[in-house]
């Protein structure tokens, strides 16, 4: 299997979603950002603090470059990582890119007690997600091989449209 990469803002359900397709198939599954804040020794928050965001970017490309020819996994990727072109190049090269799509209502209920997003991080409105969402959502939909609606369903239901779709690309 080559690797899927789920993309899309945070919330869509990435991490949740990756945790079921790694039951549902024989994978190994990759979470980016728990990952980095391991080898770091440091929360994300921390990171963006300490060293800028800029600095945390090239730890999702160093990351990505790391595993970007071995196959079988399932990422669950940072929620911005897609945005610089040579990650995406990297997801392209050998996997699957499915974005996970949700409204800005979904995505603020999901997230909306979290701590653990700086990006978010005194912005946590629906106003402000719409915005940044709607900056996004182009970039998103252009690398995507398969997009998946998750508003109203269940994990199940999202995992199991994820599968049908990669299956009837190959
Ligand atoms: N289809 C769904 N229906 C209902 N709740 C969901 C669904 N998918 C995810 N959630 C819930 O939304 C919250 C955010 O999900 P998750 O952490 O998987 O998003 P994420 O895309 O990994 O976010 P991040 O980019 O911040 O890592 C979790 O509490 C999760 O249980
Ligand atoms: O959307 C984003 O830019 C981010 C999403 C998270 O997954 C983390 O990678 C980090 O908080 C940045
Ligand atoms: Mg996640």
């Amino acid at each position: 299997m080559k690797n899927l990469y789920l993309i899309g803002f945070m919330g869509a359900g990435k991490s949740t979603i990756a945790r079921a397709l790694a039951k549902k198939c024989p994978s190994k599954r990759i979470e980016m950002d728990q990952l980095i804040e391991e080898q770091q020794g440091m929360a994300i928050t921390d990171i963006f603090a300490a060293h800028g965001e800029n600095y945390f970017r090239d730890l999702e490309t160093e990351l990505l470059r790391s595993f970007s020819e071995s196959t079988g996994y399932v990422v669950s990727c940072g929620g911005g990582s897609v945005l610089r072109d040579e990650n995406a190049a990297l997801m392209k090269e050998n996997g699957c890119i499915v974005f996970l799509r949700a409204t800005p209502e979904t995505i603020y209920e999901r997230v909306k007690d979290s701590t653990n997003r700086p990006i978010l991080n005194g912005n946590m409105n629906v106003e402000y997600i719409r915005e940044l969402m709607e900056k996004r959502r182009p970039r998103y939909e252009a690398v995507a091989d398969i997009c998946v609606d998750t508003d109203g369903k269940d994990v199940d239901a999202i995992s199991e449209e994820i599968l049908k779709a990669v299956e009837d690309r190959s």
